[in-house]
Formats: structure tokens, sequence, C-alpha cells
């Protein structure tokens, strides 16, 4: 196993209290976060859900905010934007951008574990614009274009 990379945290005035995130068993790839809020989510509603916290990782990683897979089941609950990214130089309070997919009303309360930070390497890119681009026996066949 690798060294972890370190998160530095700030804990906001409204997550005092809270459990900061924190892997659920030996082998997660995910560290569960929790609401700094009550939230209830009518079915088809969104709501950036607070945290309570703000982070600053390393300049060549971001963190990929990703739904769990209980509430996705059981309650319809996702997160809309996901994975959700945050950028190495992104100061602000992590937030949770949860939406209700489901056909009842959910209500999230302080406290409940309601995504996983998962962090990633990042690779930049630069563009290099070009004329033509290499032939491949792919070509522009995309979208199903290799059958079901
Ligand atoms: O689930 C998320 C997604 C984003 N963010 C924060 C951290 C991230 O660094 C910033 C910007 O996110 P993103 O680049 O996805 O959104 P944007 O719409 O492109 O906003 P911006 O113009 O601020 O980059 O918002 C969160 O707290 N939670
Ligand atoms: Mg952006």
């Amino acid at each position: 196993m690798t060294e972890p990379i370190a998160i530095r945290l700030r804990r906001l005035p409204h997550g005092e209290g809270l459990p900061l995130p924190a892997y659920a068993t030996d082998g997660a790839a995910g560290m569960d976060v929790v609401a700094a809020e009550d939230v209830v989510l009518a079915p088809g509603a969104r709501c950036a859900v607070a945290t309570g916290f703000a982070i600053a990782i390393p300049t060549d990683c971001e963190v990929q905010v990703r739904p769990r897979s209980g509430l996705a089941l059981r309650h319809g609950i996702t997160c809309l934007n996901t994975p959700g990214t945050i950028d190495s130089d992104y100061r602000g309070e992590v937030k949770v951008i949860l939406a209700n997919l489901g056909r009842e009303e959910v209500t999230i309360a302080r406290g409940d574990r309601i995504a996983q930070l998962v962090p990633a390497p990042v690779l930049r890119a630069r563009i290099d614009e070009v004329a033509v681009l290499d032939d491949t026996a792919r070509g522009h066949g995309g979208f199903g274009s290799t059958g079901r």
C-alpha cells in the first residue's frame, strides 16, 4: 500500500462536533462524509449540502465526491454531479450536491453519512491544435458502433 496523501482540513463553525471524513473499513476506497445540516429532499429536488469543513489537497491531486450505494438503492439519493470534483486550489466549504431521484420525500439529518471522498491523481494536459488527426480502425465510430 502506498503512503496516504495528506489532506489538510479546516473545520468550520457549523462543523463543530461532527466526525471528520473517515474510512469505514480498512479496505474502504472512500472516506465517508457526514451532513452538517438537516435537509429535506422532495422527489426530484436537489441541494448543496454543507459538510462543515474546507480542505487543501496536494496540487497534483483532486478529491472526488461520490454517492453511497446504500442511499442510492434504498432512497434514490445520489450525487447529481457524480463524481464531484474538489480542485486542489479550492478553499471554500466542501458541499455535496444531493439529488432525490426516488418517489418519496427523504430526510437527511445532520451527522448522516451522505457521500464518500476519494482522492485521485491528476494528469494535466496541454492542447496542441492540428489540422489532421491520425487514422485509426475505429475512426468516427462510437456510441454503440461495435454492437451490443
Ligand atoms: O461536489 C462538489 C463539486 C464541487 N465543489 C466545489 C469544489 C470545487 O473545486 C469547486 C468547483 O467545482 P466544479 O469545477 O465542479 O464546478 P464549476 O461549475 O466548474 O465551478 P467553478 O467555475 O467554480 O470551477 O466547487 C464541491 O464542494 N462539491
Ligand atoms: Mg470548474
